[in-house]
């Protein structure tokens, strides 16, 4: 069984793209979502991200409060890299139980989504990946439209806190480009047949 990533800057794509894959039955894990859940969900987790970023990570219901972590994380490279080093080994060991799980199933491949897949080091274990391309401009008019509470500057922060694009590209097994001029629905079956061959 083939573990195939997908990247690709903030807005690019991803998400649409793992869709696309999904329908034909391959498995997707959303580091996203996974890294959420694992946030609020394990319990030294839970403690030790309040110790480091205070009360207000939980609400009064436990719930994860993502608008203070991302106001506090996104514009401080020190908070955002202990974030980063809290989470995302949690991440590694639920992707690889979720992955064996798969493949005991018996899929040709499955999927990993998850914007930082080069800077968290978890493209090491993958096969391949897969980088999904738009330009700057078209990303950011998605996301303004997608999360409405995001200003540009708070994008451009984000952007500021991931590899270019073109380190991106370089280091990619393959391209989706999702640039509004090509199709995304060639591009993904061609890649399906690919790995099911
Ligand atoms: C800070 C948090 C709570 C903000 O949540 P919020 O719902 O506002 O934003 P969301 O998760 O949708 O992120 C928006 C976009 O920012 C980018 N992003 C998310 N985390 C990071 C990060 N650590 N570094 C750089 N970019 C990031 C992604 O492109 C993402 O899709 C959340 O992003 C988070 O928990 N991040 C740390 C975990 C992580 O690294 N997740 C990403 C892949 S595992
Ligand atoms: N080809 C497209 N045509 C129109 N809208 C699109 C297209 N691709 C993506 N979008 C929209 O742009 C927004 C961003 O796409 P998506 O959520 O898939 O990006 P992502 O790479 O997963 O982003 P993030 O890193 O922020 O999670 C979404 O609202 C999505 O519906």
């Amino acid at each position: 069984m083939l573990r195939i990533g997908i990247t690709g800057g903030i807005g690019s794509g991803k998400s649409v793209v793992c869709r696309l894959f999904q329908t034909l039955g391959a498995p997707v894990y959303d580091s996203d979502a996974r890294a959420k859940w694992v946030m609020a969900h394990d319990a030294q987790l839970r403690d030790e991200l309040t110790a480091v970023f205070g009360p207000e990570t939980f609400d009064a219901q436990g719930q994860l409060n993502r608008a203070y972590l991302a106001r506090v994380a996104f514009p401080d490279p020190a908070q955002l890299a202990r974030l980063n080093a809290l989470v995302h080994p949690h991440v590694g060991r639920d992707f690889a139980q979720w992955a064996a799980a798969r493949q005991a199933e018996g899929h040709a491949y499955l999927l990993k989504e998850a914007a930082l897949l080069y800077e968290s080091g978890a493209y090491r274990q993958l096969d391949r990946v897969i980088t999904v391309f738009a330009p700057q401009s078209i990303r950011q008019a998605r996301v303004l439209r997608r999360d409405p509470h995001r200003t540009p500057e708070d994008i451009l922060t984000i952007i500021g806190k991931q590899l270019s694009e073109e380190e991106k590209l370089q280091r990619a097994d393959h391209v989706v480009y999702n640039d509004d001029e090509q199709l995304l629905l060639p591009q993904v079956l061609r890649l399906d047949a690919e790995f099911r061959a």
